[in-house]
């Protein structure tokens, strides 16, 4: 922050000046040290200086801001002119006037021998002064301790009411967003020579709805510009990213001022954040945010976790900016404690994962052994919609299909090697941490993995050139009820995870009130997201609300696909996961008994008897 205070010669600008320094833990500027030789002059011999005399100086004492950008500067500034040079290109500074009459500062003034400006020229100081009609006004007929005092109580901090850091594909489109409902904004975008400046000054100047926004590629100006507490929401790269950013603004900031991470940070880091910033009286949401970069812009799903107190203060701006659900409430809800909002954003992510691979499967089923082109596979797939099957990545997985580059289709030019951020991986750590086996989550991570080794399989396809089975066509109406049991399997192992987790780390989360806010503006919003609202109530075993008739068909839908897979060559692996979960769960074939058997032979681990589960541990000497 910067503060200049003002005021006539002998109103006492360097005491309170020097105090506030002090109790700011700023530096302190006297004005009179940045006059050149010839002003002193002037002023010592009883002549009053011009505005030509001061404009350098007032340059000067600008320039010296600018440099430290913290800083308490006692300075005349007696005309509105004056203090526009001073205020040049720090509009987050701030002006105290020390107000007192011409009889107080004269009695003062004669006491003071040592000074070089003698007293007679009080009068042209009054003659020149302006009073500012901003800034603060005091009165110096008390005592410093009480001027300083009154000061620090009445310093205004900046005037904007949200800062938002980290202007890339999300941070800029949550801005519009934010700024599209009314919100005062400070943005800030890191400067990086001749690849990154002025971002957010430049961004600011793109867009209408952000008049009102300021743009800052200095921190510390970013953060005097924000009203307190201040609420700062960070949408920049997880993990060292966001440390760093995190460990930049800490001096800056004030007690009970509220970070809020957006990015998809790992949750056990925002738990680490959030003790670590607790410790410095500051607060610490870790957020989920969803729905890419058209969800940030005209809503996204939002889940933010932490402190229930600090999350009250920013609540009106994420639950204005939120998707609405069907009943026209924002798609935006308290999660619970510590990490649990990022925890749930990395299982939401875990659940598109297998959504997306789901997909590409049908898509691949379709394309190499129905022979279907792209577009005849976007016609079928968009049939679907009407079947209760429904969502936002079966529609953009439609659209995308009937893209082109010239005569080809766009997905015929996209290499076959599949990337990932982390929270796929993180969510399969999770749930070998958990014990709970979302398999379908983990099939299409390794997926993705699998994929990247593109060499290899080609090495592999070169060398042995195997032809693969003719298969007659798949059945779309198969295809479609496979992929319906499939998806429900996902959604109902997803679940548990989060159940679990909430259990385990003792976070209380709301099931049915996640699937609500999952039901629009995030990526795996969809009719079955609806439909778990209501089924969440009873608990996670969304098979059970099957009836036997519908699921036995299903199941066999599935079974013909998955065959159909292993006997053409395509590879199909969250399909063949939802269809061994499902015949571990449906059919009594007992194999853990051997695990349980080869355990105890080799290492004595014991085991439990049939008839007995409950009683003792058992050991056999096998030979
Ligand atoms: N894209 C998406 O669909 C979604 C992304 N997310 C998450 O949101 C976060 C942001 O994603 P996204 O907007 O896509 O990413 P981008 O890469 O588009 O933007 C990243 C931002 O972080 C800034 N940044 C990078 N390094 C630094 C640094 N060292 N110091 C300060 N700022 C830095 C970048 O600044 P600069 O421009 O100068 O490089 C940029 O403003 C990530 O955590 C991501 O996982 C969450 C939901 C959806
Ligand atoms: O959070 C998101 C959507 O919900 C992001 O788009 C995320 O990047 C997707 O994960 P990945 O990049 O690993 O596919």
């Amino acid at each position: 922050m910067i503060l200049f205070v003002m005021g006539v010669c002998g109103s006492g600008k360097s005491t309170i000046g020097q105090s506030l320094a002090k109790e700011l833990k700023y530096p302190f500027f006297d004005g009179d040290d940045f006059h050149p030789q010839a002003n002193i002059d002037k002023m010592s011999k009883g002549q009053p200086l011009n505005d030509d005399d001061r404009q350098g100086w007032l340059q000067a004492l600008n320039q010296k801001a600018k440099e430290v950008k913290e800083g308490v500067f006692a300075c005349s500034a007696l005309k509105e002119s004056y203090r526009q040079i001073l205020f040049e290109g720090i509009p987050w500074g701030q002006l105290v006037y020390l107000n007192g009459s011409f009889e107080l500062i004269d009695t003062r003034m004669k006491a003071r021998k040592d000074h070089f400006m003698p007293p007679g020229l009080l009068t042209s100081q009054f003659q020149t002064l302006e009073e500012p009609e901003y800034g603060l006004n005091i009165s110096i007929d008390q005592e410093p301790e009480k001027i300083v005092e009154e000061i620090m109580e009445n310093l205004s901090p900046g005037n904007q009411e949200f800062g938002l850091i980290g202007l890339g594909v999300m941070g800029k489109s949550l801005a519009r967003n934010l700024a599209g409902k009314g919100f005062k904004l400070a943005l800030y975008n890191r400067f990086v020579k001749n690849s990154e400046e002025q971002v957010a000054e430049k961004f600011i100047e793109e867009f209408d709805e952000l008049n009102d926004c300021k743009g800052f590629e200095d921190l510390g100006a970013f953060v005097n510009s924000l009203s307190t507490p201040r609420k700062i929401f960070l949408m920049v790269n997880a993990g060292k990213v966001t440390d760093l950013v995190i460990e930049e603004l800490k001096p800056l900031l004030d007690k009970g001022d509220i970070i809020i991470d957006g990015g998809n940070s790992h949750f056990a880091d925002t738990q680490r954040r959030m003790e670590d910033l607790k410790a410095n009286g500051l607060h610490f949401i870790g957020t989920g945010v969803s729905g890419g970069e058209e969800g940030a812009l005209k809503g996204p799903s939002i889940m933010p976790g932490g402190d229930k107190e600090a999350y009250q203060k920013i609540a009106p701006y994420l639950e204005a900016i939120a998707a609405r659900d069907a009943q026209g409430n924002g798609c935006c809800t308290y999660i619970g404690k510590g990490g649990s909002g990022h925890f749930v954003k990395m299982i939401h992510n875990g659940i598109e994962y297998a959504e997306m691979q789901l997909l590409a499967e049908v898509y691949a089923l379709l394309r190499y052994v129905n022979g279907l082109s792209p577009e005849q596979i976007s016609d079928e797939l968009q049939s679907w919609e009407t079947n209760g099957l429904s969502s936002y990545l079966l529609e953009i997985t439609h659209k995308l299909l009937l893209k082109k580059e010239g005569e080809a289709y766009l997905v015929d030019l996209i290499l076959d090697k599949a990337g990932n951020k982390g929270t796929g991986s993180w969510t399969t750590i999770s749930m070998a941490e958990l014990g709970i086996p979302a398999t379908m989550i983990s099939s299409a991570l390794f997926a993705r993995y699998i994929s990247s080794f593109k060499q290899k399989r080609e090495r592999y396809q070169k060398q042995f050139d195997l032809s693969t089975t003719k298969q007659s066509q798949v059945s779309t109406n198969d295809l479609r009820n496979a992929y319906q049991l499939a998806r429900l399997v996902n959604h109902q192992q997803g679940f548990e995870l989060i159940n679990e987790a909430s259990k385990q780390y003792q976070w209380e989360l709301n099931l049915p009130e996640l699937a609500r806010i999952w039901t629009n503006g995030c990526i795996i919003r969809s009719e079955l997201m609806e439909e778990l609202i209501g089924r969440l109530k009873s608990g996670t075993d969304f098979l059970l609300t099957l009836e036997k008739e519908e699921l036995a068909i299903k199941l066999e839908a599935l079974k013909a696909i998955t065959i159909a897979g292993i006997q053409t060559g395509v590879s199909l692996p969250t399909h063949l996961s939802a269809m061994d979960y499902l015949n571990t769960q449906l059919f009594d074939y007992p194999t853990a008994n051997i695990i349980q058997a080869q355990r105890d032979f080799f290492g004595a681990h014991t085991y439990k008897r049939v008839d007995d589960p409950e009683g003792p541990s058992h050991h056999t000497v096998w030979e």
